[in-house]
């Protein structure tokens, strides 16, 4: 079979949708950081589409994807290997599939090979948008997630005088102080990742690092640069060798490293670019005065399930999103989470009815043929767990309401990370910039009950009503193991425990 790249895109099976656009001599409008799994089945996917029915701009909304991190230099070899072409699956739950070959990535750079190449691209005249996906920990925020932490961003030696920036906020405050002293425009910035107020979580980064090399340049960037907020939504795990033989049958093309998603597609953002605005709307995003309503919705339901379901349904032995969502127990759960605890907290979200968004969600978790992995929710839990679980929490408690439901996946938490601490060969929770700590707290939670919401949730303030529900949750999962727990709490009374009801 031959290899997916420009020469062999005539040869991909019929039902294949191939880009026919021109792919020479391009000048990426848009600089992407962090062209994984989710930027390529989502951005980058809008852009293909965008490119292939003409901007009327007539503008090159093509992009030039980076990579920071060391293991990126996998993507770079792909990327240079398939002419910056690769395969987009989208699954509907039937079983349906549809390929789209990707040909809106025109550029692909590895920052730590030539961080120089990368500053030359933010800094070009012709970059209008850098967007972002570095995770929710590359923002290296602390307190309420208002303060730039430097040496949690991995960000000091940036600052250093004369240093060759690693990071994306070493590289974007050198792009500016460059445009800035040759009167070129700023570029947008638009995170889109899973953050409540990503834009103004991205300007608090970017303006706390500029502070540490430049105060002046770090004001002119505040003053100057928009960073939109926006709410982005595609379920995409992270591929697997399964996937590429399955795209490899499907397209009659070896892509080494094609995406796969759900079919659902939604981002909505922030009317608030400067200088110019990229024509998404001409292509399914949709543009709005304030993505807050939509984020908080978002993060609140959606994410938070991810969570709420993952750390009860390894406990139990599950190893995918829809086998707990299939399970009358666990879909209850997530259910009663998003109905009884989490909805209660959202603002009237425009154009969307909320029993229907969670009856959706509900649906699109039980999607089989995603496989989507518990283990992939559970990766930086010490991130997720404050950004999109806790708000709900502590809002509630707050109103002196039922925090059950939180209070077990808490509980949950607690008890797959003291798994791994008693045995690292068990462990269900593999990877966390925490988890030295995160282990050591669940440890100490034995010899004194609550101790690891302290320190694990630190520093946000743990209410007693909270603690209060956490020991009881505790108790419970200790006593009759997750599904016990989540059918104590079906029993109180708190809910019907009706999977099939969102
Ligand atoms: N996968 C999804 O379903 C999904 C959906 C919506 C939003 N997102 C957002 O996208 C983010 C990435 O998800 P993904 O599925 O693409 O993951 P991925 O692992 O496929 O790719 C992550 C990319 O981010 C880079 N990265 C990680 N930490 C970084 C850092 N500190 N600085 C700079 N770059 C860093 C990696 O090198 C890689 O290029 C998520 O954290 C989330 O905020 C993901
Ligand atoms: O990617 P994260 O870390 O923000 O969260 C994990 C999942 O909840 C997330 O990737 C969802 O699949 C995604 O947000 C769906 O749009």
């Amino acid at each position: 079979m031959a290899d997916l790249r420009s020469s062999t895109l005539s040869i991909a099976k019929d039902n294949v949708v191939i880009p026919l656009y021109n792919r020479d001599a391009r000048t990426p409008s848009i600089v992407h950081i962090g062209l994984g799994g989710f930027s390529r089945a989502h951005l980058a996917m809008y852009l293909d589409r965008l490119l292939a029915r003409g901007a009327d701009d007539g503008r090159d909304w093509s992009l030039c994807g980076v990579g920071l991190m060391p293991g990126d230099s996998a993507m770079r070899d792909v990327m240079e290997a398939q002419d910056r072409l690769y395969t987009l699956v989208t699954r509907a739950s039937s079983g349906d599939e549809e390929a789209r070959i990707i040909g809106s990535v025109s550029e692909y750079l590895f920052a730590p090979d030539d961080p120089e190449a990368v500053i030359r691209r933010l800094a070009a005249p012709g970059t209008l948008v850098v967007t972002l996906t570095v995770t929710e920990a590359g923002y290296g925020m602390s307190g309420e997630g208002e303060t730039f932490d430097i040496d949690r961003a991995g960000a000091r030696a940036d600052a250093e005088p004369g240093a060759l920036p690693r990071t994306a906020w070493g590289l974007l405050a050198e792009a500016l102080r460059r445009r800035r002293a040759e009167g070129i425009p700023p570029f947008t910035v638009l995170s889109c990742d899973n953050i409540q107020g990503n834009g103004e979580v991205a300007r608090a980064a970017l303006v706390g690092f500029a502070r540490h090399v430049d105060p002046g340049l770090a004001g002119w960037i505040d003053e100057n640069v928009a960073f939109p907020n926006s709410m982005v939504d595609r379920i995409t795990p992270a591929t697997t060798d399964r996937d590429r033989a399955a795209v490899a049958e499907l397209t009659g093309l070896e892509d080494r490293w094609p995406v796969c998603s759900e079919r659902f597609e939604q981002w909505v953002v922030e009317d608030r670019f400067s200088p110019v605005r990229p024509p998404l709307d001409a292509v399914g995003a949709q543009f709005v005065p304030d993505v807050a309503p939509y984020e908080k919705m978002k993060l609140r339901l959606l994410n938070a399930s991810h969570q709420a379901m993952s750390y009860l349904g390894l406990l139990e032995g599950f190893t995918e999103v829809h086998e707990a969502c299939e399970d009358p127990d666990f879909s209850g759960f997530v259910a009663g989470y998003l109905r009884e605890e989490a909805a209660p907290t959202l603002d009237p979200v425009p154009g969307v009815d909320l029993a229907d968004y969670r009856a959706a969600l509900l649906s699109r978790f039980r999607n089989r043929a995603i496989r989507d992995t518990l283990a992939r929710q559970v990766v930086d839990g010490s991130s997720r767990i404050p950004a999109f679980l806790l708000p709900v929490a502590l809002e509630r408690a707050a109103h002196g309401l039922a925090v059950e439901r939180c209070a077990l996946v808490l509980a949950a938490w607690q008890a797959c990370l003291l798994r791994g601490a008693r045995d690292p060969g068990a462990r269900l929770v593999t990877h966390d910039a925490r988890l030295a700590e995160l282990e050591s707290a669940a440890l100490g939670d034995e010899a004194e009950p609550g101790s690891f919401l302290d320190a694990a949730l630190a520093p946000a303030a743990v209410p007693d009503a909270l603690r209060e529900a956490y020991l009881t949750a505790r108790e419970n999962l200790e006593r009759l193991g997750p599904r016990g727990a989540i059918r104590a709490i079906a029993a109180s009374g708190a809910d019907a425990a009706d999977g099939a009801a969102a």
